[in-house]
């Protein structure tokens, strides 16, 4: 069984145009993801296919007027907003994309403490600063005096400290600085060895394929593909999504060619498959429904012509 297991998810937002008017925006729909105890999941995809918003619907921490439908389930029970704040900063952690989601008005060393209480408390979170190479006068500061890679590594305390079994890291988009990226892969590495499960945010594909099991491919608000990461490979072949390999193709270190046109977005959506209009093997039928996931060859794709 799945640790967490998200089902049809979708997620919308009422945007306003003139007057008392309004639209459905959709940034989410029908998406489907897992993740098993002791795996970790990178979740790879262009800027604003979804992979933060899955992450926030997750945690329970979606903008209130955003439009939710679909389940998810947490190592067996719905994860309802109740049992989301129980768990969230505890047995679910969050590495964000951006130290705004640390308490600007709380000194660190009480963030990582958090729900723990008592003697041992402060015991622990020194032995976790100090394996996280994290001075002791780090413990006063607030988080708007963190470097990035001192928020990230505080964060991860955090995870460390109550026993997360699920952690969600966001990578902020590229810049970060590679040392900061290894020493979080190697965290991450570390905590799937331990049974938790890690779902892995990232733009660098690279990075992902260095310590992922399974690669999840978001486009334009859905999974288009869910695969492990050896099929990662040669001229992307063993892919089964033609984004997948365009986006595989489009690496530096492959062929370095970019994918023709954009991703639509959410109050513009093609009625059928999302990504037929910048796909060579479109056909009339992917023009007229969003295809079906399906089990292919241990991986999971939205395309009826993958094979
Ligand atoms: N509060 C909101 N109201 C309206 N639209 C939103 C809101 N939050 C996010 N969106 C839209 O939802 C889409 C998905 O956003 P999301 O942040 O999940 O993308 P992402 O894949 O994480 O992108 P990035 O790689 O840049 O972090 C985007 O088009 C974004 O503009
Ligand atoms: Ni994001």
């Amino acid at each position: 069984m799945p640790l967490v297991e998200v089902d049809d998810l979708s997620v919308s937002f009422k945007q306003y145009t003139k007057g008392f008017k309004h639209k459905e925006v959709k940034v989410i729909h029908n998406l489907s993801f897992s993740i098993n105890a002791g795996e970790i999941v990178a979740v790879v995809g262009s800027s604003g296919s979804g992979k933060s918003l899955l992450a926030h619907a997750i945690l329970g921490i979606l903008p209130r007027n955003a439009n939710v439908s679909g389940t998810i389930h947490y190592d067996g029970k719905e994860l309802t907003p109740s049992l989301q704040e129980k768990l969230r900063g505890k047995e679910l952690a969050f590495v964000p994309q951006s130290v705004n989601f640390l308490n600007p008005l709380m000194e660190v060393e009480k963030q990582v403490r958090g729900a723990l209480k008592g003697k041992d408390s402060f015991k622990t979170q020194k032995e976790i600063f100090e394996k996280y190479n994290l001075s002791t006068d780090v413990e006063k500061l607030y988080p708007f005096q963190l470097s990035g890679g001192m928020a990230r590594r505080i964060l991860v305390s955090t995870a460390v400290i109550n026993k997360a079994k699920f952690i969600i890291a966001d990578e902020p988009t590229p810049g970060l600085d590679q040392t900061v990226v290894k020493e979080a892969l190697s965290s991450f590495k570390a905590f799937a060895d331990n049974g938790t499960a890690v779902m892995f945010i990232t733009h660098d594909i690279q990075s992902a394929l260095s310590v992922a099991d399974k690669i999840a491919v978001f486009y334009a608000g859905t999974t288009v593909e869910v695969a492990p990461v050896e099929d990662f490979t040669g001229s992307g072949e063993r892919l089964r999504h033609p984004y997948s390999k365009a986006l595989w193709r489009a690496l530096p270190q492959n062929e370095f060619r970019p994918i023709p046109g954009s991703q639509p977005k959410g109050d513009e959506l093609p009625r059928g498959c999302l990504f037929a209009p910048r796909c060579d093997m479109t056909t009339t039928e992917c023009l007229e429904h969003l295809p079906e996931k399906r089990v292919l060859r241990n991986g999971m794709v939205r395309c009826i012509h993958a094979t």
